[in-house]
């Protein structure tokens, strides 16, 4: 098993709290590991924290207390100055966008390549590739301001993709689009994972995950359970 890719944790969590302003507490204790080419739905009531909890992932936020591995580097331990790196290995589709408007949805998608000083020409066919995936080839030049939810959801979604992340969190990422292109958008996070990236995909969407067959990391009172995909012919939520 020495340097078997597969046994590799991308995400450990070890017993980690969170505390908003002192006061509440949104997670009591989550315990889960995310290894490599693993694939997990994070549900969960609205407010549960599936957002924090993918914010301490990217190190958006700092836990209360416990332990947040990623990439085998423990978070609160890591230089402020090392954060950089580390988030240019992982993919995000937060609620919130996050999109530039001075800039057109080619740009928004081609800013993280830009970012790390790689070449026009080494992307270009990458970013108008994905975007014609997302729908949007018509749209290229468009700028966020004229474009719909739906369509900033998936132009945020491409940028996520364009530097091939090791890990890919997505935070809702078919809660702005028609369930057509809501399955599309699930194919598309499979297919990655199948081709070995890591990804975690937070939602209330029980029908979109349904039949899509993946574990599922419910969160509840705080503290994340793991589950078996729900089966086809079942709608309901797993039972604890
Ligand atoms: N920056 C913050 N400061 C204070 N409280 C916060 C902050 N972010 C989230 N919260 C609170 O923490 C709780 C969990 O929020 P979070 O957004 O993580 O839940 P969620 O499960 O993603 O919800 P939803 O499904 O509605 O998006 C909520 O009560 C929320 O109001």
């Amino acid at each position: 098993m020495v340097n078997d890719p597969t046994s590799q944790a991308i995400v450990t969590f070890d017993d980690v709290h969170l505390t908003y302003d002192g006061a509440r507490e949104v997670l009591r204790g989550c315990d889960f590991t995310l290894r490599h080419g693993d694939f997990r739905f994070l549900t969960g009531p609205s407010g549960a924290g599936k957002t924090s909890l993918l914010k301490l992932i990217y190190a958006a936020h700092r836990q209360s207390s416990g332990r947040v591995e990623v990439f085998g580097h423990d978070l609160a331990e890591m230089p402020t100055a090392d954060m950089p790196k580390l988030r240019r290995r992982i993919g995000v589709v937060f609620q919130e966008f996050r999109l530039l408007d001075h800039l057109t949805a080619f740009e928004n998608v081609a800013l993280p390549m830009r970012v790390l000083g790689i070449s026009p020409n080494s992307y270009r066919d990458d970013v108008v590739e994905l975007l014609s995936w997302v729908g949007l080839a018509h749209r290229i030049d468009a700028p966020p301001t004229v474009l719909s939810g739906g369509e900033k959801q998936r132009v945020a979604l491409a940028r996520a993709l364009v530097s091939k992340p090791d890990l890919i969190l997505a935070d809702e990422p078919t809660g702005n689009v028609d369930p057509v292109m809501g399955e599309k958008i699930m194919r598309l996070l499979l297919e990655l994972n199948r081709l070995g990236t890591a990804v975690i995909v937070a939602t209330h969407d029980l029908g979109l995950v349904r039949g899509l067959k993946q574990p599922i990391l419910r969160l509840k009172d705080g503290k994340t359970n793991l589950h078996a995909p729900i089966p086809d012919e079942a709608a309901k939520e797993p039972a604890e």
